[in-house]
This record gives C-alpha cells, sequence and structure tokens, in this order.
C-alpha cells in the first residue's frame, strides 16, 4: 500500500503590507521525502516555512499532518513533529547542551524518541566541545550545524531548514548534506545554492517571485503524465537554466514520482532515473 502523505499543503496564502506574496500553495510532503524550496531573496521561503511550522497564522488554507490538523495535534506537538531550524543564531543564553535538555523537559517532547546528539555532532564535523560552549561563542559555521544536530536529535517527523549551510564552509556542507540525505525526516529545505539539489537529491518547489499563485495543480498534472517532464524540468532549475511557472514541479503526491534523484539524473543527461527511496 502506498505511503499516506505526511503533510499536505493546501492553497496557502501570505500577504505582508497589502502585497500577496504567495497564494494557492498546496503540496504533499511524505515520509523520508527531501524537498528543495527554492527562489529569489525576499520571495517569502522563510514565511512559507513559519506557516507550515505553525510559527504564523494561516491566512488561507489548512495544513495536515499525518491527516489531522494544527488544533488537532495541538500547536505545541506539532511543533515537536514538525522542527523548524532557523537561519539566525539560536537565541538562547546557555550551551546547546543545556538547550537541548530543556527540550526534552517540554511536555510535547515527553515519550518521543532521541538521536544520538554526540554522534550526530561528530557526523556534521564538530569536536564533542561544542555542546558544553556557549552559543553566543560559536562560530557562525559552527552554531548552524550545532542547532541541527540539537533538532535532528530530537526526531521530528518533518524539518523546516531555512538554508543550513549558509554559513558553512564547502567540507561542512558536504558533511551536512551527508547526515540529511540519510535522515529518517522529511525535509524542507530552503538553499540558494543551485547544486545542492543536485547533489543531495529530492524534490524542487520553486517561489517565482510576484504572487506564487502561478502554481497551477493542472500544470502539475501535466507533467506527470508526460514520464520524466517535471523530474527534468526540477534538474534544469536546480541547475540555473530555467524559470517561470512553466517548470514549477511543487505537488509531487503521486508515488511513482514520489522521489527524484535529481544528481542521478543530471549525469545521466536525462530528466528520470526512478525513486531512490
Ligand atoms: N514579520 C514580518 N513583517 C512584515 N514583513 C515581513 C516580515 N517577515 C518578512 N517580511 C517580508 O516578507 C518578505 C518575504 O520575507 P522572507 O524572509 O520570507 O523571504 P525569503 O524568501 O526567505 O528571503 P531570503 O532568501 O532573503 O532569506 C520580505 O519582503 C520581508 O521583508
Amino acid at each position: 500500500m502506498a505511503d499516506a502523505p505526511l503533510l499536505v499543503v493546501h492553497q496557502l496564502k501570505r500577504s505582508v503590507g497589502g502585497r500577496t506574496l504567495w497564494s494557492n500553495i498546496s503540496f504533499e510532503v511524505f515520509p523520508g521525502e527531501i524537498w528543495f524550496l527554492r527562489g529569489p531573496s525576499g520571495v517569502g521561503k522563510t514565511l512559507l516555512l513559519r506557516a507550515v511550522a505553525c510559527l504564523d497564522p494561516l491566512e488561507a488554507g489548512w495544513l495536515k499532518l499525518s491527516g489531522q490538523s494544527p488544533s488537532e495535534v495541538g500547536i505545541p506537538c506539532w511543533r515537536a513533529q514538525v522542527m523548524y531550524v532557523h537561519q539566525s543564531r539560536v537565541n538562547f543564553k546557555g550551551t546547546p547542551q543545556e538547550f537541548f535538555t530543556l527540550a526534552q523537559s517540554f511536555a510535547a517532547q515527553k515519550g518521543r524518541p532521541r538521536g544520538d546528539l554526540a554522534q550526530l555532532v561528530a557526523d556534521l564535523g564538530l569536536d564533542a566541545g561544542v555542546l558544553q560552549q556557549q552559543w553566543s561563542e560559536l562560530s557562525g559555521g559552527q552554531a548552524q550545524r550545532v542547532a541541527l544536530a540539537v533538532s535532528l536529535a530530537l526526531q521530528p517527523k518533518l524539518l523546516l531548514l531555512d538554508e543550513p549551510t549558509s554559513a558553512c564552509d564547502t567540507e561542512a556542507a558536504l558533511k551536512v548534506e551527508a547526515v540529511l540525505k540519510r535522515c529518517s525526516a522529511a525535509v524542507l529545505w530552503v538553499t540558494h545554492d543551485p547544486q545542492q539539489p543536485l547533489r543531495v537529491g529530492g524534490r524542487l518547489l520553486e517561489l517565482p517571485e510576484g504572487n506564487a499563485s502561478s502554481i497551477h495543480p493542472q500544470q502539475q498534472q501535466q507533467q506527470q503524465q508526460q514520464p520524466g517532464l517535471s523530474e527534468q524540468s526540477a534538474a534544469s532549475q536546480a541547475d540555473g537554466s530555467a524559470h517561470g511557472k512553466d517548470t514549477v514541479t511543487p505537488q509531487g503526491s503521486s508515488s511513482s514520482s514520489r522521489r527524484v534523484d535529481l544528481a542521478a539524473a543530471s549525469a545521466a543527461g536525462q530528466g528520470e532515473s526512478g525513486p531512490t527511496a
């Protein structure tokens, strides 16, 4: 039996200062999938992550996690399962270890599974000592990876990552990518690096400049009827060579097109390479 979607995003809308940033945003994320969220600076990627994390109220549309709305799940439990990792440094007076201990004490975290924080820190290329340093003393790249390690150790079902490698050097970024590739959570990942989706594999959600209501379900259906087209479009977008509504592939709800290995597709010089998970 095909998996049910983990997250359903239905016709979300967001305006700021009377200007609609995006509307009619609909897509589904299945367990374990990686989605890259791309678009020009200021288009509203962070605000979309915040909406999915239930950090901002929804202007229109609805969300469901494993078939339940935020009010059914309860906002603290939603946020325990749908974890947003900020672009900016964690604002916490204390060490990452203290932060992790505090987070585990929250009622919504009780009884939930835990990952091995020390191992995650090592896998991300950091010394174990960073867990005992003050957040404020960590470098930007260290702070970014430690925040990711803590979030992964809390084992959310969905990770919302806002440019998680923006402060990392190439070596550190590759380590982050490797860890995220094998994590069990689904990931919605904002990136400005056109090569990152090609290296990691996954699906693309492109927010075009202006009003992202140009994401039409009908176009997505047409793309899915032509094997390889949506994947090819995604690969060319990831390469920075195509833009615009014709190449948007946000609604990958059919199981056959769910997980696309963009790296393999690119290497093979063709669109479809089959599922990787
Ligand atoms: N709390 C807020 N109140 C009013 N406007 C906001 C608020 N937060 C963001 N904005 C505006 O909404 C727009 C989208 O912001 P957002 O941070 O989501 O963009 P982004 O696509 O993530 O950009 P970047 O790639 O530069 O991080 C911007 O014009 C920003 O100035």
